[in-house]
């Protein structure tokens, strides 16, 4: 329940849009019960005017008939506008509000996730919340002011039969796709869960496809992405299933419905309570009264869908970020990198890190050695704070990063990563990344130190050149080195390097190296490596051991 008061909190915004989506659609409906009941009563009197027993004047029944048919007609259009157009504007929001809370758990509070689980997330189940308002929100409130309202109005005509309808519309509105949704209460969740794990696979089998191919697994996870969409196939087709039995059940209420009305108003009329077009007029508007409750099944039938998209939606913003940032920040001094005793451990697991203390002014590299799993990258990532020392404290310029704002931090670290992820826009945009506001002349510059230069001038569109998904049109050598020039233009004093020649030849390996030893003048580099030319890098060594304490380093290098 408490998920569908953050979701109404959420459409508050559209309010008005969304209320006045429903008076449309009541419009729409109570045109349609007028047209009918109008129509009902025109025909049959016209038909008794045809035998002589009665004299009438059509012309404002007939104007009446066309009128209601305009109106229909203008308020469905009108509504289908408002409506779609209230439903993308909360899409619209949802979007940006579920990134701006994603943005402080990134990357730390992401990494439970598998990209795919994180990309259904960020678009199916976003765009699933469209039915809140279509589906649910929108044909619930129309039902029940329209189909109180006919009640209401049959009520002051005969109050036995506004009972008899009351009661077919409870009927088919609310019990029969009760029941239905008793029926379904578990296939919604499970299509959800279903397309989410068919995602994750899928962008498995599409992103690792190097790795399976490598180790001849392409099949297995073929095999696997097929179970998954039979599985989803199975929870649908047994979810459209069960909505058309319940569609053919509805529709058998509200034929019972019309004739029961038959059953109550044939002796009124034989007793001349009524006469004959006054119960055609109440027939067919009991028959159009119907199409108030009509949506009301499909509402029921999306509920767990969709429920079940905002409840993990909920839990991913919900998660607390690692890390806060501080909301009174202190400007950074001269640029200085301090540890002093930092000791370390993931949430529930043991200590990685202990007692790690080192000092690093412009100028001064140092690496981090020692065997895989003793907290090198851990190292880099406490430095980057994506998380908080468990112990100690970490001072970039002089300021512990728990005191630093978001940019000082970010724009006071540079990175090169054994992972680079190059963005499917054009070199320049993948450069400016780093310093949106640099000149092409500056880019060229940081692509001479990165030994990328010559190679960018030879292609036909130079900086123009588009990258494809991830930098596909790169090589994993060449990606590295746009790395370096990234880092080059981003200008911080500090430099953190982490395997940056890792799975290259040595022939690029040698060109990133000069690179590196070039855009490591003057700053302050941390790096982390196996690699005995990117070691030569470091003026000083530091072997972090799992086991033991870190062995402390001097006041300074
Ligand atoms: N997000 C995480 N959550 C929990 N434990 C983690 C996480 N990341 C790393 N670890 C654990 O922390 C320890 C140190 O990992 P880290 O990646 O820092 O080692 P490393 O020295 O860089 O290793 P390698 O040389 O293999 O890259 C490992 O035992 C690892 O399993």
């Amino acid at each position: 329940m408490s998920d569908l008061r953050r979701l109404l909190h959420l459409c508050r915004p559209f309010r008005w849009r969304i209320a006045f989506g429903v008076a449309l659609s009541v419009t729409v409906m109570l045109s349609n019960v007028a047209l009918m009941a109008v129509s009902g009563w025109f025909i049959t009197s016209m038909a008794l005017a045809g035998l002589g027993r009665l004299t009438l004047e059509f012309f404002t029944p007939a104007a009446a008939i066309r009128g209601l048919a305009l109106l229909r007609a203008g308020a469905r259009y009108l509504e289908r506008l408002v409506t779609h157009e209230a439903t993308l504007a909360l899409i619209a929001k949802l979007r940006p509000w579920l990134y701006t809370r994603l943005v402080p758990l990134a990357p730390a509070g992401l990494r439970g996730l598998r990209h795919g689980d994180l990309l259904a997330r960020l678009r199916g189940d976003v765009d699933a919340l469209e039915n809140v308002h279509l589906r649910l929100l929108g044909p619930v409130l129309s039902a029940l002011v329209a189909g109180g309202a006919v009640v209401l109005w049959l009520g002051l005509v005969w109050w036995p039969l506004a009972l008899w309808v009351a009661l077919g519309l409870c009927v088919a509105g609310g019990l029969v796709p009760l029941i239905q949704r008793a029926f379904l209460r578990q296939s919604g969740g499970r299509i959800t869960r279903a397309r989410a794990r068919l995602q994750a696979e899928s962008a498995d089998l599409t992103r690792g496809l190097a790795e399976l191919q490598v180790f001849g697994a392409v099949e297995r996870q073929v095999l696997l992405v097929q179970a998954c969409a039979a599985r989803m196939v199975a929870a649908q087709r047994r979810q459209a299933w069960l909505g058309a039995v319940f569609t053919a059940l509805g529709s058998l209420v509200g034929q019972g419905m019309v004739l029961g009305a038959l059953v109550l108003l044939i002796p009124q009329v034989s007793s001349h309570t009524l006469s004959g077009p006054e119960m055609a007029m109440l027939v067919l508007a009991v028959m159009a009264a119907m199409e108030t409750v009509a949506g009301l099944p499909a509402a029921v039938a999306h509920w767990d869908s969709t429920m079940a998209s905002a409840r993990r939606i909920f839990e991913l913003a919900d998660q607390p970020p690692e890390v806060l940032e501080t909301p009174h920040p202190r400007p950074p001094r001269a640029p200085e990198l301090v540890l002093d005793h930092v000791s370390f451990a993931y949430p529930g697991g043991p200590e990685v890190i202990r007692d790690l203390s080192l000092r690093l002014v412009p100028g001064q590299s140092l690496a981090l050695t020692g065997p895989s799993g003793a907290g090198k990258t851990t190292v880099l990532n406490l430095v980057q704070r994506f998380w908080d020392p468990s112990e100690g404290a970490i001072s970039l310029s002089g300021v512990d990063l728990r005191a630093l704002s978001d940019a000082d931090l970010r724009g006071g670290i540079a990175v090169v990563d054994q992972h680079v992820h190059l963005f499917n826009g054009t070199i320049a945009e993948n450069l400016r990344l780093a310093q949106p506001g640099a000149s092409d002349e500056a880019l060229w510059n940081a692509l001479d130190l990165a030994a990328l230069r010559a190679e960018v001038a030879a292609m036909p569109q130079g900086l123009a050149t588009r990258l494809g998904e991830l930098g596909a049109r790169l090589s994993g050598g060449q990606a590295r080195r746009l790395a370096v020039a990234r880092a080059a233009l981003q200008e911080a004093p500090l430099l953190l390097l982490d395997e940056p020649t890792e799975g290259l030849d040595r022939a690029t390996q040698a060109q990133v190296i000069a690179g590196l030893r070039q855009l490591g003048a003057g700053r302050m580099m941390l790096i982390v490596t196996h690699h005995p030319q990117v070691l030569a890098l470091a003026q000083k060594k530091i072997m972090l051991n799992p086991t033991a304490a870190c062995t402390p380093l001097p006041a300074s290098l």
